[in-house]
């Protein structure tokens, strides 16, 4: 390990764990523990070393929470995700996410005084106001009940003209919803034309297929959002968004989370709300992964990711800043967390050697959301992260195995290496393949998450070193709405009701490795522990104790 850090990032040393183990960090994005039935995809897929892990309970697996207050989310009936579960396993703490965040500022009026809501009110009298977000109560990356608050302040702070650009999820909510959260913005703009506000929807399109790509997997996604939001052009026209919606909706397999761009058009075909000079944006989605794209597209003069055809000169601002690091986008409404002194941060300062990887559509998630929403590395010299470039342009049920076999090949690799002291990916099978609600697909995956833990497991094995596997939040192992009673809910056709989005289980994790000192074992005082719990146990493991603010440990060293 290298040299000396300075004080204020100095680790204490562990009194009793040594340091200079390989310490593998594996997070199964959207693994949780459920009841076992023919919807939990994880009981149903062959899954040996998962099964094998969790026969080390109560001293070396145990669950975990990962949704609600124990993620920094409002309230208990939040969904973990994959945001708040990487930054609480990094950051080692609790912090207020950005749906808090903006449910406080919106409470008090804070959002109006600030100099982001002050930027984009110039706009106000000449000029409309365009919001851009994901429609629905999902509370993942936006939340219904935020766009209503804004655009009743909005209407009572100036604004004359109001656009909104829907994009419709079917995915952290059922499928087909998207018709009544249309129906009820489609009544609140009503109710803000009564009040002689020039209020209407002017473009859509599905969030998978329109706008919300993250990480730079595909620019294409957000080039169809730009076409329809900026330019007014789309291949499919209407007269109102929930035409829109039914009449794409019937399309043979259409779901929510892939409805083709659309664009609202008046009588004489004439797009109801493009973006132009002098007008003011806001992508209203407080999460930042799926923003950071769009977010460089409204912002950066310079750009060449694809032809934009008119750049025209808006004010701009973000929910929240969604790159804490690129400072972008520059203005916003509500200040995100500010997540600083993360473990990574730690213990890249004191010589831990950090390697990290996963597949495109996640690589953020163990860098850029386990470093705080920071992009970019703490040292160049000590870390490396590698990114393997994920499919594009399909839905991962049609390729469930997605690139765990590489990813655990990278982190073989990496480990045999010996260079580095953590190994850390993220796999994301169960989560991706989850989300397509394919039940068949989702054991698939889930079998070769399982198998990839395994190589990555054996690589531990062959160095003496230690693991610990855990997971983000639940969503593979339930796949059907139920009730409260745990039953699965039919639709109106009799049918099961797919669940698509994560769920509020908790997830386990797992510690082992022939490098794990005899006497660790998980504490038994720590019940309610969370993922903000994982970051102390992985720095003890490396030998070093936690920073005192840090949540604590989940283990112990009893005498052997
Ligand atoms: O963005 C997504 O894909 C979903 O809304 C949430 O999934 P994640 O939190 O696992 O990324
Ligand atoms: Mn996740
Ligand atoms: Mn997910």
């Amino acid at each position: 390990m290298g040299s000396t850090p300075d004080a204020k990032w100095k680790l204490a040393d562990h009194p009793k764990l040594p340091k200079g183990k390989p310490v593998a960090v594996v997070v199964l994005d959207g693994w949780g523990e459920a009841n076992a039935d023919q919807y939990n995809c994880i009981h149903t897929a062959e899954t040996p070393t998962m099964d094998s892990l969790k026969k080390g309970a109560p001293e070396r697996w145990r669950l975990v929470r990962a949704h609600g207050t124990a993620v920094g989310l409002p309230t208990e009936d939040d969904m973990g995700n994959s945001e708040v579960g990487h930054n609480a396993l990094g950051a080692g703490r609790i912090f207020a996410q950005g749906a808090k965040l903006v449910d406080l500022a919106l409470e008090s009026g804070k959002i109006y005084e600030g100099e982001g809501f002050k930027y984009i009110q110039e706009s106000f009298a000449n000029g409309t106001l365009h919001l851009i977000g994901l429609l629905s109560d999902g509370g993942v990356h936006s939340r219904l009940d935020q766009l209503q608050l804004l655009l009743k302040g909005v209407s009572e702070r100036g604004v004359k003209r109001v656009r909104v650009h829907i994009l419709t999820d079917g995915r952290d909510v059922l499928d087909g919803s998207s018709v009544g959260f249309v129906e009820t913005l489609e009544n609140d703009l009503a109710k803000l034309r009564e009040k002689g506000i020039d209020a209407r929807i002017a473009s859509g399109g599905g969030r998978m297929h329109v706008t919300m790509d993250r990480y730079e997997n595909d620019w294409n996604v957000v080039k169809r959002g730009w076409d329809a939001q900026v330019l007014g052009e789309a291949p499919h026209k209407f007269k109102s968004a929930l035409e829109a919606v039914k009449k794409l909706r019937a399309e043979p397999k259409a779901n929510d989370q892939y409805l083709p761009p659309f664009v609202i058009v008046d009588d004489n075909g004439k797009a109801v709300g493009p973006i132009v000079d002098g007008d003011a944006v806001v992508t209203f989605n407080f999460r930042a992964d799926r923003m950071v794209m769009i977010a460089k597209s409204l912002e950066y003069e310079d750009f060449d990711k694809f032809d934009r055809v008119r750049f025209p000169k808006i004010r701009y601002a973000g929910m929240l800043q969604y790159d804490g690091e690129l400072k972008l986008p520059s203005h916003y409404l509500v200040s995100p967390p500010e997540i600083d002194r993360t473990s990574g941060e730690f213990l890249v300062h004191n010589g831990v050697r950090t390697f990290a990887c996963s597949e495109t559509v996640k690589f953020g998630h163990v860098t850029f959301f386990w470093n705080g929403n920071r992009s970019g590395y703490f040292n160049k010299q000590l870390e490396e992260y590698v990114e393997i470039p994920s499919d594009i342009g399909i839905t991962f049920n049609v390729q469930p195995k997605m690139k765990a076999l590489e990813i655990a090949e990278k982190a073989r690799d990496a480990i045999l290496s010996r260079k580095f002291d953590q190994i850390r990916v993220n796999l994301p099978n169960g989560d991706m393949v989850g989300h397509t609600g394919d039940i068949e697909a989702t054991v698939v995956a889930c079998k070769a998450a399982d198998e990839a833990v395994k190589m990555i497991l054996d690589a531990i094995e062959q160095v003496g070193g230690i693991y610990v596997v855990t997971a983000d939040h639940g969503n593979a192992e339930d796949m059907v709405k139920r009730d409260k009673s745990g039953k699965p809910l039919l639709d109106k056709e009799g049918k099961i009701q797919i669940l698509t989005s994560h769920t509020l289980q908790p997830v386990p994790i797992a510690i082992g490795g022939p490098g794990l000192a005899p006497g660790v074992r998980f504490r038994n005082d720590v019940p309610d522990g969370g993922l903000a719990n994982v970051a102390a146990t992985v720095m003890n493991l490396h030998g070093f104790v936690a920073p005192s603010d840090y949540e604590t440990t989940l283990i112990e060293v009893v005498d052997k």
